[in-house]
């Protein structure tokens, strides 16, 4: 099996076959522009010392300063952040957002972590990373297990450093320290307008049309909400325990509560089943909002959902991409559909550095519209190059980078103007 990285920039060879643009911009995405890879030591509550490997990647700054969120997990190692800071840089050249791609985290096990264990570990982290990120080169967000709190205390830490306030070198801050309004939701408030964007086009509707959510955290929950309230009829979310499955439509509230009193979805009524079962659902809508490679070369047979929407990063396999797209399966690849959140965290850091705060109906609307835009743009290209939307949306990242860099003219491959 290639490693996570090898499969992930192997779908741009797959786009340069669409496209004229020179392959020198292949050569400049093979590897990451600068990784940091440092000892974040933590003083457990028992007065334990450990240290646990952290990292921090500036993948590609073509467009602007690296964005991406940190995750703390146990799985967390330098070849994922690689491979989700090489997502970044194409995730943002998709949205045309004035960023480049980044990501960071710690390999360590969260919910084995007090709140103040957490506030030091996170403390901590900026600790080793603080030279690195900065307003103007690496702009962290959140990710898998870390939220604003996990942010607020990271941009304090930066502060003291610094001795300076610097709200624009973290988003998805709490709203009360310069976040940006909307931005907890945006993840899954994009990637429902991506599925409104593509159900018009192809002439379906939502009512009746049946969902399955594979992770109910920031993203997949709030996805999962829309939906039912748009009239699909969410059938089935997991978590990290397994799922629960209902032919009705489940109960999304009582889900929610049984997911915040018991801590998984698996508490709340509703037919038990596991996260692979959940993958093979005859269902109209499939959200893998949890982690990457779920659907692989051994299990893509097995899918029977008619959409895919990537919540996730990297959800799908290179190695399955070949079986969905032969059996027909629409896949709203991950660089487009979960982009809802860098796109909020670029409102959030252009009303810090303005110090001009938006309302919630403001950011919405601006949201919408630069999602709906960048659906409608892979939609076409794929239409026009009669390609799947996946590698639509790699050749529009390709070109836009290319012509950046062209533009740039300082990379070493686009010297005397060439
Ligand atoms: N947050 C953001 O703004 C963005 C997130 N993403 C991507 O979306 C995905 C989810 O992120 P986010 O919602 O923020 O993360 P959260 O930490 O809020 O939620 C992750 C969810 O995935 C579940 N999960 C973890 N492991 C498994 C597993 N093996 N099988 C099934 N479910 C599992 C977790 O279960 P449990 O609750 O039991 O731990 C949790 O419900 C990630 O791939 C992330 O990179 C993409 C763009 C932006
Ligand atoms: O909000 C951000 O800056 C990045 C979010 C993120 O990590 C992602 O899109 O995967």
């Amino acid at each position: 099996m290639p490693s996570l990285f090898d499969g992930a920039s192997s779908r741009i060879e797959a786009a340069l076959e669409h496209t004229t643009i020179s392959d020198d911009i292949a050569q400049q995405l093979a590897q990451p522009d600068t990784a940091l890879k440092v000892s974040v030591p933590l003083r457990h509550d028992d007065g334990a010392m450990k240290l646990y490997p952290g990292y921090r990647v500036r993948y590609d700054n073509t467009l602007g300063p690296s964005k991406g969120g940190i995750r703390f997990h146990p799985d967390v190692n330098a070849d994922e952040v690689s491979t989700l800071a090489f997502w970044m840089t194409m995730k943002c050249a998709v949205l045309n957002l004035p960023f480049g791609g980044g990501k960071g985290g710690i390999s360590i096990d969260p919910k084995q972590l007090s709140p103040a264990e957490m506030e030091r570990l996170s403390r901590a982290y900026i600790d080793k990373v603080a030279d690195f990120i900065g307003p103007d080169t690496d702009i962290p967000a959140p990710d898998v297990n870390t939220n604003p709190r996990v942010m607020g205390w990271m941009m304090d830490q930066y502060r003291i450093i610094n001795r300076a306030e610097e709200r624009a070198v973290i988003t998805g801050k709490p709203v009360e320290m310069g976040g940006s309004l909307g931005r907890t939701t945006a993840t899954g408030d994009g990637a429902f307008h991506a599925l409104q964007t593509m159900m018009q086009r192809w002439g379906r509707k939502a009512q009746g049309a049946t969902v399955a959510v594979q992770g109910f955290g920031n993203a997949g929950q709030q996805f999962a909400r829309l939906c039912a309230d748009a009239g699909y009829s969410v059938v089935a979310v997991s978590d990290s325990r397994g799922g629960i499955y209902d032919a009705n439509g489940l109960d999304l509230d009582a889900v929610a509560k049984a997911k915040q009193s018991e801590g998984s979805v698996t508490d709340a009524q509703g037919e038990k089943l596991s996260n692979e079962e959940v993958i093979a659902l005859d269902v109209d809508v499939l959200a893998p909002a949890a982690l990457e490679s779920v659907i692989t070369a051994e299990n893509s047979a097995d899918v029977r959902a008619r959409v895919i929407v990537e919540i996730a990063n990297g959800p799908v396999a290179s190695e399955a991409d070949a079986t969905l797209v032969n059996n027909g399966v629409q896949v709203l690849p991950d660089i487009l559909a979960n982009a809802g959140g860098v796109t909020v965290s670029y409102f959030e850091w252009v009303q810090n550095r303005q110090a001009w705060y938006w309302d919630a109906e403001t950011v919405a609307e601006r949201l919408e519209s630069r999602m709906v835009d960048a659906t409608q743009r892979v939609a076409e290209r794929a239409n026009a190059l009669d390609i799947d939307y996946r590698t639509a949306a790699y050749v529009l990242a390709l070109e836009k980078l290319e012509s950046a860099a062209r533009a740039r003219g300082t990379s070493a491959f686009f010297r005397d103007g060439a």
